[in-house]
């Protein structure tokens, strides 16, 4: 009887957060394998808002893919310094939190919330039709047409959000000092107000929406100054992230006088919580089943694409980077360094030690960071022997001062020598070998344990 043949070794992807399936489906079950519960040999992970944990990502983790469009839950500086590029998915669930904006605007311009549950008491009591016309007189608002938005944040969702005000014949202001040129030749520039400080907002506005990432520079952007210049009965709405809010201040502006509402996608603490004119959402903003599916179907074809070819787009941390098709007959070589002088001459002399010839080379690079692209003649005869000496080599590669991961990417894609792994922390170089070989990595958390 003829021997069953051995199932190839296949690129595993592990998952956090509950990912949707139609997203998933883009992975080519042939060369893919997701795991939902453990990290064992994960090359990608694919994550939402999970805390990302340096124990969560495996040695030989070559690519993380947020669903989504916030990266504050990764370390990206970390996995910067590890070699390891960061995607997100830019635009991918943005008309969702447009919409969910949309509502928490009409929230606080109406008494939707109190009415509600008003009219859920007086069902009980059994007075609903005796009260319903007496109560509403406690329940009205104001109409949003003719009123300010405050739009912080110009990007896919600020975009959105500013578009559907002006439908709402709203008047718009926006700020943004960090506004793309393609996200600036996006927006209706004759209908909105730009201004160059978020004071000259406050002051304008009579609804202030948040849509700026959360980093160093913008959390707690509203502050005690900045609520100082807002009109008394002024409402925020953030479906950003809560850090964006100094919920003390703001804690501090209601007591003092501040009548407006704070609508918000986030838990708060306890200074806001709870009070009638704090409305708190369980982080709703991209759970429609569109904006799930948006979301992981681009963050599986943006790794997929990563892990089989090199190309990189949509990273947070590595440069985006077109790359040609690589032919059957080339081996490519891909590699992290430090951005600085020097390095790809060190880089391109270990093949030229080698006698190896180098087809064609792509250097890009962002911040920190250079990735090098090199693909090399591949020997005819590429068989075990060759494949001890491919790895010396990428062990040279790899200990390469400067040098913070390598990667082959060679064969027909899930066979057994598609891709090579090697990292490089601390001076060390951990994980050598093809796909699906090799011993059991620790992670990179516990490297740092050992730090
Ligand atoms: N509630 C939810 O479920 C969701 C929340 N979000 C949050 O919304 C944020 C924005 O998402 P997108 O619009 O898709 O991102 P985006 O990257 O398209 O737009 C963000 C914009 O903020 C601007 N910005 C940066 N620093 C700023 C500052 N100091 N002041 C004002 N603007 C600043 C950027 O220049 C950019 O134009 C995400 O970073 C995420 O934290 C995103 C999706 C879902
Ligand atoms: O895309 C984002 O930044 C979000 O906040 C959405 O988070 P989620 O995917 O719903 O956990």
């Amino acid at each position: 009887m003829a021997a069953a043949a051995k199932a190839a070794p296949k690129l595993v992807v592990r998952t956090f957060n509950k990912i949707n399936a139609a997203g998933l489906s883009r992975f080519d079950p042939s060369m893919f394998q997701i795991k939902e519960d453990n990290n064992d040999g994960a090359h990608a992970i694919l994550l939402r808002s999970h805390k990302l944990q340096a124990g969560d990502v495996p040695l030989m983790c070559r690519s993380i893919a947020r669903c989504g469009a916030g990266t504050n839950n990764c370390n990206v500086p970390l996995m910067t310094d590890l070699g390891v590029p960061v995607f997100n998915t830019p635009g991918a669930n943005a008309n969702a939190v447009k919409e969910l904006a949309l509502c928490g605007l009409f929230l606080a311009s109406r008494g939707v919330m109190e009415g509600a549950t008003r009219m859920e008491e007086l069902h009980q009591s059994g007075e609903a039709h005796a009260q319903i016309e007496k109560v509403k007189a406690q329940f009205g608002g104001r109409e949003l047409a003719g009123k300010t938005l405050g739009v912080v944040g110009l990007g896919a969702i600020g975009a959105a959000v500013l578009k559907a005000a002006l439908d709402l014949r709203m008047e718009v202001v926006g700020f943004d000092p960090a506004l793309s040129v393609d996200a600036a030749l996006k927006l209706p520039g004759h209908r909105i107000r730009i201004v160059d400080s978020l004071e000259d907002l406050a002051k304008a506005s009579d609804y202030i929406s948040l849509h700026a990432p959360s980093n160093e520079h913008t959390n707690g952007m509203i502050s005690t100054q900045i609520l100082s210049q807002m009109r008394t009965d002024a409402c925020i709405l953030n479906f950003a992230r809560g850090e964006l809010v100094d919920e003390a201040a703001l804690a501090h502006h209601f007591d003092n006088g501040g009548s407006g509402r704070y609508v918000c996608d986030f838990a708060v603490g306890p200074e806001l919580s709870p009070r009638s004119n704090v409305i708190v959402l369980p982080h709703l903003g991209a759970s429609t089943d569109e904006a799930e599916e948006n979301a992981a179907a681009m963050a599986a074809d943006t790794t997929a694409l990563y892990l089989q070819t090199g190309t990189i787009r949509d990273s947070v941390n590595f440069p985006t980077t077109t790359l040609p098709a690589r032919l059957d007959t080339v081996q490519r070589v891909c590699v992290v360094n430090e951005n600085r002088p020097g390095m790809l001459g060190e880089i391109l002399s270990v093949f030229g030690n080698a006698g190896i010839n180098i087809v064609q080379q792509i250097n890009t690079s962002k911040g920190d960071v250079g990735y090098n692209v090199i693909d090399i003649e591949r020997l005819s005869t590429f068989d075990d022997v060759h494949f001890k000496s491919w790895d010396a080599l990428q062990f040279l590669l790899t200990s390469l001062d400067g040098v913070k991961s390598t990667r082959y990417i060679y064969g027909t894609p899930a066979s057994a020598k598609h891709a090579g792994y090697a990292v490089n922390f601390k001076g060390q170089v951990y994980g050598i070998g093809s796909v699906g070989g090799g011993p059991t990595l620790p992670s990179f958390g516990e490297l740092l344990d050992e730090a």
